[in-house]
């Protein structure tokens, strides 16, 4: 059960003991959003980043939700991905094949990784354009609001500098105002070649979920959702989804709140 709940603005903020409830809790999110959709919609479209964020799915592979979530309606995406082969250990495909798409019956075309035959170039414009064609086809929403694709639930880390996916503090990219998915070459997190969706696309998103764990991110967490908005938001703070935003914290990463 979580500790403490506030509400930040449009934010809601989840503090729990340890990770261990973090993740039943994430999970239990994820679980509802999902039978939402599915029966609103027929579809579920899930973003993912890559971190210690799919670790914090595993409760999802396991009963209750492992039986009861309809598997065959969900349609994954990566907010962010390194340009590199799909079997390298930096691939966040790979990442969460191991950790959680293996474990599940989600049909195989319903997992859209990256070509990662192209430059980072080219792979952020064929990821745009694989978009494009799921609006077309209405497995996509699209905003009324932004004209943007809007995904069902975002399910998202954060760096210990703020970033969230590979939008990071300073870059030029958090100001991309028109492409769906762009390209990052100078990641200043390893490996340097990524892609990556913009804030319009971020922010046109029915939901979601910051999962934030350990001390490390103490600092940012307290910057983020504390009273100080002295300096330049950070990229975490430039999360402003058109519907739900939910900080799961574990007691650590709020220490500082
Ligand atoms: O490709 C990536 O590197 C991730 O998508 C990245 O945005 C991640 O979510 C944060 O760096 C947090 O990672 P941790 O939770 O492992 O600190």
């Amino acid at each position: 059960m979580a500790e403490s709940v506030t509400e930040k603005s449009k934010a809601e903020v989840k503090v729990y003991d340890s990770e261990e409830e973090l993740a039943v809790a994430l999970a239990k999110y994820t679980a509802d959003l999902s039978e939402k959709f599915c029966k609103e919609r027929d579809a579920f479209t899930v973003v993912v980043s890559g971190g210690s964020l799919i670790k914090s799915l595993r409760k999802l592979v396991e009963p209750p939700y492992i039986d009861s979530i309809d598997w065959s309606k969900w349609h994954i995406f990566w907010v962010d991905e390194r340009v590199v082969p799909k079997d390298h250990p930096d691939s966040n495909y790979l990442l969460a094949y191991d950790g959680f798409l293996s474990k599940i019956p989600i049909p195989a075309g319903h997992v859209y990784a990256i070509n990662d035959a192209l430059s980072a170039e080219a792979a952020a414009d064929d990821y745009e354009t694989c978009l494009r064609h799921l609006v077309k086809s209405k497995i996509l929403d699209i905003s009324k609001e932004s004209g943007f694709p809007k995904f069902d639930v975002m399910l998202l880390g954060m760096g210990p500098d703020g970033h969230i996916a590979s939008l990071f503090p300073g870059h030029p990219l958090v100001h991309e105002k028109e492409k769906w998915v762009t390209f990052i070459k100078d990641s200043p997190k390893p490996p340097p070649n990524r892609i990556t969706f913009t804030f319009p696309v971020i922010n046109s998103s029915a939901n979601i979920a910051l999962a934030i764990v350990g001390a490390g991110k103490a600092d940012v967490v307290q910057k983020s959702l504390g009273d100080d908005k002295s300096s330049d938001l950070l990229p975490v703070q430039m999360v402003s989804p058109e519907g739900e935003l939910v900080w799961y914290l574990d007691k650590d990463a709020a220490s500082k709140l």
